[in-house]
């Protein structure tokens, strides 16, 4: 697969993800949101678990980013975590699988150099994206040759605990385009429209978001927290 050849650059990826404890979880409302997503102008899709990749793929003709969140025990390496969840991804044709690409110890045991060897070997057709927190992962990851380097775990590491992507104009981010020359990501905590215009004119390849457009009790929740900030400031709003 030829990254190229998908369309995605400079182009917002919607990632549709609703886990079991969300008031979305359904396969099927995840194939209406990818639909919707295309009909706004997405040129990909991001879907967690094979079931929710082939539906997406069944309603839309978009390349899709499948990851697979799996928790083994304590082990807080969770996206695709093994090599069983990439057969499960190749199984329903994801386009590129995107796995956790930081430094920490797998639940398999496996080192990031085997897995991506692995992977290389059993899967040829994939294209593969690396979810990492800092730029030493990114540099990592850049040296075990995956295609896309995204910032989705920024700030959900031990190490980057607390921060958040667009923090210090989006520091973290541009600390990573500057050390690497596979092409990045921008993903996670991309609040508007504004902010992903900012993450392309910084140089990122493509833009992901997820919860700004696809989960609703998200959305509400700022709505709320901004009517409550103002009613602490406003004596006229009660
Ligand atoms: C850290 C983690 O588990 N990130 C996940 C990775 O796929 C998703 O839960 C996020 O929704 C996705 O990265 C997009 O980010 P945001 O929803 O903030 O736009």
């Amino acid at each position: 697969m030829n990254l190229d050849k998908l369309g995605l650059q400079s182009g917002l990826v919607v990632s549709c993800q609703a886990l079991e404890h969300e008031p979305l979880h359904s396969s099927f409302i995840m194939g209406r949101m990818a639909i919707a997503a295309k009909e706004g102008g997405a040129i990909g899709i991001r879907a967690n678990t094979a079931a929710d990749v082939k539906e997406i793929k069944e309603q839309v003709d978009l390349p899709v980013i499948g990851i697979v969140k799996r928790n083994y025990g304590t082990n807080p390496v969770f996206i695709t975590p093994t090599i069983v969840e990439v057969d499960e991804l190749a199984e329903v044709n994801a386009e590129i699988v995107a796995v956790d690409a930081t430094l920490r110890a797998r639940p398999d045991g496996k080192t990031l150099d085997e897995f991506v060897r692995e992977i290389r070997t059993k899967h040829p057709q994939l294209l593969l994206m690396g979810d990492i927190s800092t730029k030493e992962e990114a540099m990592n990851a850049e040296r075990l040759g995956f295609d896309l380097i995204s910032s989705t775990l920024v700030g959900y590491t031990e190490e980057t605990a607390g921060l958040k992507l667009y923090d210090n104009q989006f520091a973290a981010l541009k600390e990573i385009l500057a050390s690497v020359q596979t092409p990045v990501v921008a993903e996670g905590n991309i609040m508007t429209p504004e902010m992903a215009a900012t993450c392309l004119e910084a140089g990122v390849y493509c833009v992901v978001v997820g919860g700004a457009i696809t989960r609703p009790q998200q959305i509400t929740e700022r709505f709320v927290s901004e009517i409550a900030k103002l009613k602490e400031s406003s004596p006229s709003v009660q």
